[in-house]
């Protein structure tokens, strides 16, 4: 059924399912999207890109507004998810970095100063009207379905641009925080205020939903993740905290974090497989609502074996407040597309009211 014929289900993205799942809200089925659904499992996505690097596809607002609708037109998800990456503000801002496939970002010139840091620069947001015009576009386009916004948080962003490029330990990011305390926090600074001014220029636009995706944050202790990363992302939420747009918050490997990622601003979080999510119900605590947390590799499995899992994942989900069904992480290439469409009928199926 339609959003038009269906009486329950919103016409306006603004109480669409994902944003009243978003707030505790009652819904009239469990919203599904996926990290990454707009990528490379997609043909029709590839055919896109083709000749177009990643980066220059991102400041394309019409290729912008395609790649992002080709998830939702093909997997009827219940959110679409602006083609960007959490790179850009650093790019636009002048850094010199660029997306090498099957890698991830490379910087040239790494940051491993406080010299380094004070010489990052700023994210300007009149060079951002290209968002403004693709977000703009997307939100004609989406009608009664929500688009979800995003930005890197400081602490995944500082990794990148110390390390260089990915990274599986995360130590010179980890070393440069011990041994340079100060000029660590005017780092962290400088990316909370460009992670605000990339999130505020998609709000002004239209979006009816961010994430704030600190993928890496699951590399540190409790004790250093509320000391030395948390007062940022916080920062980050209370710059667009006087909006009443819902806010997501997702890293990777928070199991042990989940009680502090919960206080940090956001009306959902986002979790992975590693643990079950009425376990991380009880660990968030009240007043925030859930995203996640199917194992992405589930979907390289069989049938059955995705069925029964997607149906753990729906079970589990009903111990929060409210449940935005998602990946536990990003869609990985190899996925084949039907599997998608599937898991979100099942979803639907599974969660109508
Ligand atoms: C850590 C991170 C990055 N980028 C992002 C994160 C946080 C989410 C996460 O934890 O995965 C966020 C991101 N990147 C992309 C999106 C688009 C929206 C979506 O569909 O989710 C989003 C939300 C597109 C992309 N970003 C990238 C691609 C692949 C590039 C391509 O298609 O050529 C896409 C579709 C490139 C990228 N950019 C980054 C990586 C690790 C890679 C993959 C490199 C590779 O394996 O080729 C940095």
């Amino acid at each position: 059924m339609s959003a038009a014929t269906d009486p329950i289900r919103s016409a306006v993205p603004s109480d669409s399912d994902l944003v009243r799942a978003a707030r505790g809200l009652p819904v009239s089925r469990t919203p599904v999207w996926f990290m990454r659904q707009a990528g490379r499992s997609l043909p029709e996505y590839r055919a896109l890109r083709a000749g177009t690097g990643m980066l220059a596809a991102c400041q394309d607002p019409d290729l912008v507004t395609e790649i992002t609708l080709q998830p939702v037109r093909r997997h009827g998800v219940d959110a679409a998810i602006l083609f960007s990456d959490i790179v850009l503000p650093l790019v636009v801002a002048g850094v010199d970095l660029d997306i090498k496939p099957g890698v991830g970002p490379v910087i040239a010139q790494p940051v491993r100063t406080a010299a380094d840091v004070d010489a990052l620069p700023l994210l300007d947001p009149s060079h951002l009207d290209f968002l403004t015009t693709a977000v703009r576009s997307l939100v004609g386009e989406l009608g009664p379905t929500p688009l979800i916004g995003f930005a890197g948080a400081p602490f995944t962003l500082a990794t990148y641009l110390i390390e260089g490029g990915p990274s599986k330990e995360h130590a010179r990011t980890k070393a440069f925080m011990y041994a340079e305390p100060a000029a660590w926090s005017r780092l962290m600074e400088r990316l909370a205020l460009s992670a605000a001014t990339f999130l505020r220029v998609q709000m002004d636009a239209g979006v009816s939903a961010v994430q704030l995706f600190d993928s890496w944050a699951g590399v540190l202790s409790a004790a250093d993740y509320e000391a030395r990363v948390l007062p940022y992302s916080r920062e980050v939420f209370e710059a667009i905290g006087f909006r009443d747009v819902p806010r997501i918050h997702f890293g990777v490997g928070t199991g042990e974090l989940l009680p502090l990622i919960g206080d940090a601003g956001a009306d959902v979080v986002g979790v992975d497989w590693r643990i079950p999510l009425d376990e991380a119900a009880r660990r968030v605590g009240p007043g925030r609502s859930l995203q996640g947390n199917l194992d992405p590799a589930v979907l390289l499995a069989d049938r059955a074996t995705v069925d029964r899992e997607v149906r753990r994942v729906v079970e589990q989900g009903r111990a929060a407040r409210g449940h935005v069904f998602n990946l536990g992480h990003g869609v990985l290439p190899d996925t084949d597309p039907g599997v998608l469409t599937h898991v979100v009928e099942l979803v639907h199926e599974l969660s109508a009211r």
